[in-house]
């Protein structure tokens, strides 16, 4: 049995650093948001005991260290079926980039091989193997905007989002997200106790924008800040960088607009461009 399913990548309407765990990890305040840029990962069942993963088109790891792969092993030993899988990643959302892309892969594995068997996981366990991937993975199998909570897996889904563009820039370098949070230099906790009212509409939207690890990657690739100014300036009403980066988005209220300046954006040499909208559902079965 083969089916193929849509990865979506996220942004980070905002990242509020609170704190830092013993285990190195950060407790966060987040509202996340699928959107319509999408990996295709196609999933074929086998009936021999062999798990491979294929990037073609992309230089990344095709062996255990591909997240995609590990999500595959870890729903057969969760189940403690028999057979294997064989897992196909067509890449088109940018590697290492604050767009969450390795996460979305590996959650869509997940849960599309657990459709694939006749769901024998609960959405619980399934939450537990996602967080055990990775601190964005339960993000992604919830799959709808959310606040999310310590270290990314407490999720509140938000129902009402504006109906926006985003115009995404990925200026071709990756990012780590593990050398970002390592060199916050978290001194005080951040204060989230003044955070503006969201009730859905573009102007609480605008308002909430804000991302704390900025500051890191800018100061490191200021290329960042060249993409948020480059993006205001074509007309953007706001513009900030997602996750660790070095992805930019800029937020449009019309479509002609978000049009203009994903055309004028993609004639800078080395920039990727990409008209996005926010999506609804979770993980899309093709
Ligand atoms: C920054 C964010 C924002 O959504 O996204 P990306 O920029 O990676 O897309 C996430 O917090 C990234 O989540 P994810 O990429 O799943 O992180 P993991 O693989 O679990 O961890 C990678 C590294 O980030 C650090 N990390 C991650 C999450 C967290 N709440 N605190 C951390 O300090 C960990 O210490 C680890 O070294
Ligand atoms: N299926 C995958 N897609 C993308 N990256 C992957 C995948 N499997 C493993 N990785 C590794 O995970 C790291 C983070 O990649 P990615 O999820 O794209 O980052 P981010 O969350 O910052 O957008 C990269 O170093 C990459 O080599």
């Amino acid at each position: 049995m083969e089916r193929v399913f849509l990865a979506p990548a996220k942004i980070n309407l905002c990242l509020h650093v609170l704190g830092r765990r013993s285990n190195g990890y950060h407790e966060l305040l987040m509202l996340m948001q699928p959107v319509s840029l999408t990996d295709r990962v196609t999933l074929r069942l086998l009936d021999e005991p062999v798990f491979e993963v294929e990037c073609p088109e992309v230089q990344l790891a095709e062996g255990e260290q591909n997240i995609a792969l590990r999500a595959a092993r870890a729903v057969f030993a969760r189940v403690g079926c028999g057979g294997g899988v064989r897992v196909r990643v067509d890449k088109k959302i940018p590697v290492a980039a604050g767009l969450g892309g390795g996460s979305s892969d590996a959650a869509t594995v997940l849960t599309g091989l657990n459709g694939m068997l006749g769901s024998p996981l609960s959405t619980e366990s399934l939450m537990c193997e996602a967080l055990k991937l990775g601190a964005d993975v339960p993000f992604f199998v919830q799959g709808t905007s959310s606040w999310a909570r310590g270290v990314g897996e407490r999720l509140d889904p938000v129902d009402k989002m504006p109906a926006v563009w985003y115009v995404l820039v990925n200026p071709g370098f990756a990012v780590s997200t593990a050398w970002v949070y390592g060199n916050l230099g978290l001194t005080s906790p951040g204060d989230v106790a003044k955070l503006p009212e969201f009730s859905g509409l573009t102007d609480d939207l605008l308002r909430l924008l804000h991302n704390d690890l900025e500051r890191v990657t800018v100061a490191r690739y200021p290329e960042v800040d060249r993409i948020k100014r480059a993006l205001l300036e074509q007309g953007a009403l706001g513009a900030l960088m997602s996750g660790s980066g070095p992805t930019v988005f800029g937020v449009f209220s019309e479509k002609d607009r978000a049009t203009a300046a994903y055309e004028r954006l993609r004639s800078v040499s080395g920039w990727s461009v990409f008209l996005v909208q926010p999506l609804r559902s979770p993980t899309v079965y093709v």
